[in-house]
């Protein structure tokens, strides 16, 4: 099965400070990928690379068979990759399918002076993007909020919603940054199992998360960063039972969580 998206060699500077050395990755079509690393690690500097936020000092980056490094981060969108960010970034003035409905905007450039000459043809367009809208809110379980403003909802259902408004572009590759950050259990259960319905809409994701059940339930691959570089990569069990990559998280914030999973998984298979 071929990849959609292949990082390699990238190396990203901030003055002296190399924030990624010779980074790279492969996530498979339609497969869930997971970065992982302590704070600092680099992981946001590889989403910011893939969307050209960040040129970096050297290597490549294709989606499929498309070279982004170079291009700007208004043109990331039309290879078909979205993203969501760590810190929740909703329109607060809008509702819920407004937010949503803004999603599709990238979709609709270009399209100014066609609909001057034809308005059956744009009403046409306006109907399709206001059911796709209406099918995204049926999906990612927010049908009942449709008309709330997007800040009164609750931050695990907002994240939702940053989910669906990346999904209005229709992504081949959707990029999720510490999706499940400050949910609590029940609602990272349920984010859980809307990550794993959009993957089985063929939708590959690469995501970046500290919750390490949450990563190791849902990725099928995991690379870990730490201080930039790539420690290690492979299956979830693999990753596990690393020893660098253990000793990289000894002090995180994300230790307990972690060796709490590994005593888990050690459980289970002595039983
Ligand atoms: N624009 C920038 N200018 C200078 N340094 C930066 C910039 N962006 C990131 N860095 C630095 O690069 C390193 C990697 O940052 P990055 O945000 O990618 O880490 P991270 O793994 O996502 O961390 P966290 O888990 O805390 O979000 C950090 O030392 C950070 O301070």
């Amino acid at each position: 099965m071929s990849n959609i998206l292949s990082i390699s060699n990238v190396t990203v500077k901030f003055g002296g400070l190399v924030a990624l050395n010779d980074f790279h990755i492969n996530v498979r079509k339609g497969g869930i990928s997971g970065v992982i690393g302590p704070n600092g690690a680099g992981k946001t500097t590889v989403f910011n690379i893939i969307t050209g936020v960040y040129k970096p000092f050297s290597g490549s980056v294709l989606v499929e068979n498309s070279e982004l490094v170079g291009l700007p981060t208004c043109l990331i969108a039309h290879y078909k990759v979205s993203r969501t960010f760590q810190n929740i970034r909703l329109f607060a003035n809008m509702t819920v399918a407004e937010n949503i409905m803004s999603g599709a905007c990238i979709k609709r450039e270009g399209e100014f002076f066609s609909s001057l000459f034809s308005f059956s043809k744009t009403r046409k367009k306006e109907k399709e993007l206001i059911k796709k809208m209406e099918d995204l809110l049926e999906f990612c379980g927010l049908k009942k909020f449709k008309n709330y403003p997007a800040t009164s909802l609750p931050y695990g259902l907002q994240r939702k919603l940053e989910i669906a408004r990346s999904l209005m572009t229709d992504p081949k590759l959707l990029l999720l940054d510490e999706p499940a950050a400050g949910m609590n259990p029940t609602e990272k259960l349920a984010l859980q199992e809307l990550v794993k319905k959009i993957s089985q809409q063929g939708i590959s994701i690469l995501l970046i998360e500290h919750d390490m059940k949450f990563v190791m339930n849902l990725c099928e691959h995991i690379t870990v960063l730490n201080y930039g570089s790539v420690i290690a990569e492979g299956l979830p069990k693999d990753i596990q039972t690393n020893h660098e990559v253990i000793e990289a998280y000894l002090g995180s914030d994300v230790e307990d969580d972690f060796i709490v999973k590994l005593d888990k998984e050690t459980e289970n298979a002595s039983r």
